[in-house]
């Protein structure tokens, strides 16, 4: 199972992470676009990423506005798996 990260670490990763914010356990983007196809088409683009990784975000979704969530469920917070899909959907 992926190794949970310190304060530390996930500090300085959220740092280098532009777009993305600590919440709780998790990390979070929120994008807003210009209608709800838009923010669909965005999301599906995750789906492959996703699927790759086999790591999944959680993902609102409020007409345009889409928000991402990341954490790693089975280790029960954040690990390298979050910040690396994070880098991967933050260059879509
Ligand atoms: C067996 C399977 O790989 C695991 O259940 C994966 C699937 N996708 C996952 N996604 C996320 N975000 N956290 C997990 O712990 C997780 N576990």
């Amino acid at each position: 199972m992926a190794q949970l990260l310190s304060a530390t670490e996930i500090q300085e990763k959220v740092g280098q992470l532009s777009g993305w914010h600590l919440e709780g356990k998790e990390i979070r983007c929120q994008k807003t676009f210009k209608d709800f196809v838009e923010a669909i088409a965005w999301v599906n683009k995750l789906v492959e990423p996703a699927e790759a990784a086999g790591h999944h975000p959680d993902i609102t979704i409020s007409y345009n506005k889409v928000i991402v969530s990341l954490t790693t469920h089975d280790a029960g917070g954040l690990t390298e798996l979050d910040f690396d899909l994070a880098t991967v959907i933050s260059s879509l």
